[in-house]
């Protein structure tokens, strides 16, 4: 019996990315199943619905094309034709699952060792997100080899979160999240709901590789995490057929453990914002849209905006206040200029490429390019 893990609040993020190994995607027969998949691409589908961005790196091409073939097959060159036979019956299990289309990007070390390709992924996944695709990102272990890998797709996923700047690394596994010892086989094994630091000693915790579809198991999730706090990016570990922690993720709530990116950036960043120097323009938003930013630190959309004072361009810095009066919420950089926002001003999301003619995302002001001022700024 594995001991459950607390339900705890997870800062709310804007752009995660979500990593689902192979363990989660394959039945007792090691053949890609449709079951965990399913539940995640729910999960998806939720947070694109709340206005969040999500990038999936996905596991299970190996396991994939292994179900194709029969016989023992395990030499690097095998596994790379596995992977090669499989990726296609892995993306289409996504596909077959959520509406966005699919996209699928394939990476090796030499696409990130190589600035102008380092830039290219990042370019095309960014763009890939801004028409509402869904990037499905997997090592390209055709061309890959063992010294030109990334490793494993735990360590993947925090890369790539890095390279498109998301503020949250998920990563489901077969388990709840991290244990003192081994789940099932140390019966001393208890839940470690938060991880200040990844130190040698919470290395050890996690015991032995994956099991025989997958390549990382607990440590390698551990090493992306805290290759994401470097780049400070929070870690989530969850258990990806879990339904009730699947579902509290929507509310910004982890049944698993949590790794806190180490907060430089964010300082730095905040620090910035507070003393950009203004453009002059205002937006006021109703008391929904004030709550929202306050109490939940949600980004502000369009329909939240009342009216908008003063011309500014798209980036400019803008002073966020009540419907009326002059009380400063917030400030932060727009995402349309004046002229553009005062079209968009009221409506949902959804409608701003039909009134506009072009989308800039979801937000009037992302999360992260605002900062609350006053009584506000104590919540969050
Ligand atoms: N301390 C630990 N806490 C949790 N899991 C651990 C620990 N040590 C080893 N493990 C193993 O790691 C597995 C989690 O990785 P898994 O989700 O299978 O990986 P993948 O995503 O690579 O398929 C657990 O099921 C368990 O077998
Ligand atoms: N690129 C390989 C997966 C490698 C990997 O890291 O697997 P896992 O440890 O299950 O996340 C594949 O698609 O099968």
């Amino acid at each position: 019996m594995t001991f459950p893990f607390p339900e705890q609040p997870l800062p709310t993020w804007r752009r995660a990315v979500l990593k689902v190994g192979s363990s989660l995607l394959t039945d007792g027969k090691g053949r890609l199943g449709k079951r965990n998949a399913a539940a995640l691409a729910g999960l998806v589908s939720r947070f694109r619905d709340q206005g969040r961005e999500v990038l999936l790196v996905s596991s299970g091409a190996v396991a994939a094309g292994r179900g194709l073939m029969a016989g023992k097959r395990n030499g690097l060159v095998q596994r790379q034709a596995l992977a090669a036979l499989g990726q296609t019956p892995m993306l289409s299990l996504w596909q077959g699952l959520v509406e966005q289309p699919v996209a699928q990007v394939l990476l090796s070390h030499d696409d990130l060792r190589n600035r102008r390709r380092y830039l290219n992924a990042q370019a095309t996944l960014r763009e890939l997100l801004r028409i509402g695709a869904l990037p499905i990102v997997n090592e390209n272990d055709t061309v890959a080899v063992d010294e030109l890998k990334l490793g494993d797709n735990d360590n993947l996923a925090a890369v790539v979160a890095t390279l498109v700047d998301a503020d949250m690394l998920l990563i489901a596994t077969d388990t709840g999240g991290l244990y003192t010892g081994h789940p099932t086989r140390d019966p001393d094994a208890r839940p470690v709901p938060r991880v200040k630091e990844i130190t040698p000693g919470i290395m050890r915790m996690a015991q032995g590789g994956a099991g025989t579809l997958g390549t990382g198991g607990m440590s390698t999730k551990l090493e992306a995490a805290s290759k994401a706090a470097a780049a400070d990016i929070g870690t989530a570990l969850f258990c990806g057929h879990d339904e009730v922690a699947i579902s509290a993720l929507t509310h910004d709530r982890l049944r698993g453990t949590f790794i806190p990116p180490h907060g430089d950036r964010l300082v730095a960043r905040k620090m910035w914002l507070r003393h950009t120097p203004p453009s002059g323009g205002v937006v006021r938003i109703d008391d929904g849209a004030a709550e929202a930013l306050a109490e939940r630190g949600a980004s502000l959309l369009p329909g939240g905006v009342v009216s908008v004072e003063g011309d500014f361009n798209c980036s400019a810095m803008v002073d966020v206040t009540c419907a009326q009066g002059r009380k400063r919420l917030a400030r932060g950089l727009v995402q349309y200029q004046s002229a553009d926002l005062q079209r968009i001003a009221g409506r949902h999301s959804r409608e701003i490429e039909a009134v506009l003619g072009f989308h800039n995302g979801h937000s009037v002001i992302r999360r992260e390019d605002m900062v609350l001022l006053g009584a506000a700024a104590a919540v969050h």
